[in-house]
């Protein structure tokens, strides 16, 4: 080995982040590199020359050094100094060539403290998660509840589900309200048996749903129920009055066995006012009533749903697409008068038409279009929108805020800031 082959070795040795520890065959320090004040907080060279009997338990326990001497083989142990580090210590003898005497022990010792903290936060995440998904898991399943709007109403429903009360639920069309009341079922005692929807309107055309209609009056239908069930009665302010009342003699003769759940899009208070809806039946429905805000009064939902139900298509039509930034706001900004099954739709149209992996916003309906930056209106919000529009396209055609900053003008930190605050997704 030449002098600078020589001197790059020490180098190596010395600055290595692994500790590097010998002794020879009587425990004594040969040599030790700079790791050993990290681990030990002791310089190298006030160990050169120590028994490393000696050391042990003043600096760490257990030796594997003294296990090496002691069984003449290669030993793995986790060490703990006394500084709280935890080692990971692999220990080997080396042996005199021409006599097989043992003649020294090289330990390495790794600085494992970092390690297990880390893996002791990632396990602790990871059973924060596991408790939360099955929180959520076991409450909301597939809704998506990001506002706290829909955190009330399914929270509201987890409890009513306890109970074998009537349940009114009332909101706009596609709010989701038999999403709702299937949950509410399947969280219900009533979850083993079936779950079965009846529309109102309609009621009249169907005969199979007339025959249930005799069964539940407790008349001989050909209908038979299972032994417990959920009726979800759709649209009860188009049930025509002589089936309301048949319904309420159900209601006040039932054995429990059937959970009942109503929903409307109307306001029943009003049919009742106009003389369109039972009073009495009226009162015996709205027990429990659960109103879902239409989705253009729950925004934070918005881009979750979006998101939810872009991956869902993707998934079932095997696609990639995207949302540009721009197209994003702009569905944040339409008012949704269809709710959530408008969405549904739009973005299942919307992956299976577009022709480019990123759906942009011209490739939206005009109406979503033309709303995206349209009723604002006091002048801040005015501006905030008109800012949000700036933002959000500058993004979309630059895609770094350093660009977005320098084409508006602004500092990047401001652009960053602003990104943040109109492109959450
Ligand atoms: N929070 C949500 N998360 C995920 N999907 C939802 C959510 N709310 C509604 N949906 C979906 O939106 C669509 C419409 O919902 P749903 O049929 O429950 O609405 P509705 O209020 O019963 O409508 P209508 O009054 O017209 O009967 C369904 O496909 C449903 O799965």
């Amino acid at each position: 080995m030449t002098m600078k082959e020589n001197h790059l070795f020490e180098e190596i040795v010395e600055h290595s982040v692994d500790e590097i520890f010998v002794i020879d065959r009587n425990g004594i320090v040969l040599y030790v590199n700079e790791a050993c004040e990290t681990n030990y907080g002791v310089q190298a060279d006030r160990l050169i020359g120590a028994s490393i009997k000696n050391l042990e338990d003043d600096l760490f326990t257990p030796s594997a050094t003294l296990e090496v001497l002691k069984r003449q083989r290669p030993v793995e142990i986790m060490q703990r100094t006394t500084r709280g580090k935890r080692l990971f210590v692999k220990s080997r003898p080396v042996f005199d060539k021409e006599t097989g005497e043992l003649t020294k022990v090289i330990s390495y010792a790794r600085d494992l403290s970092d390690l297990n903290e880390l893996r002791e936060r990632v396990q602790k995440l990871e059973k924060q998660l596991e408790d939360q998904s099955k929180t959520q898991g076991a409450v909301f399943g597939d809704i998506i509840a990001e506002s706290d709007e829909i955190q009330q109403v399914l929270k509201a429903s987890s409890r009513i589900a306890l109970t074998d009360v009537p349940v009114l639920l009332s909101g706009e069309t596609g709010v989701g309200k038999t999403l709702l009341a299937k949950k509410i079922h399947s969280l219900s005692k009533y979850s083993d048996g079936v779950f079965q929807e009846i529309n109102c309107a309609e009621l009249p055309k169907q005969n199979r749903q007339i025959e249930l209609f005799k069964y539940l009056e407790g008349g001989e239908g050909l209908v038979e129920l299972p032994d417990r069930c959920t009726l979800l009665f759709d649209e009860i302010s188009e049930m025509p009055l002589h089936f309301q009342a048949n319904l309420l003699k159900t209601l006040e003769n039932s054995d429990k066995s059937v959970r009942f759940i109503f929903s409307t899009s109307h306001n029943l208070e009003e049919k009742v006012q106009n003389g369109e809806f039972r009073g009495d039946l009226y009162y015996r429905l709205n027990i429990l009533p659960v109103y879902i805000p239409p989705l253009r009064n729950r925004k934070n939902d918005i881009y979750p749903l979006a998101n939810h139900f872009l991956q869902t298509f993707n998934e079932e039509y095997n696609q990639h697409k995207t949302f540009s930034p721009i197209a994003l706001n702009a569905l944040y900004e339409y008012e949704w008068r269809g709710n959530i099954r408008e969405m549904e739709n739009l973005i299942q149209r919307l992956v299976i038409m577009s022709e480019t992996t990123e759906i942009t916003i011209d490739q939206l309906p005009s109406i979503i279009k033309a709303g995206s930056i349209s009723h604002a209106e006091t002048l801040p919000e005015k501006l905030e929108q008109m800012e949000r529009y700036l933002i959000t396209e500058a993004y979309d055609l630059y895609g770094s805020s350093y660009k977005v900053a320098d084409s508006l003008g602004i500092s990047q930190s401001s652009a960053m800031r602003k990104i943040k605050k109109y492109m959450k997704s």
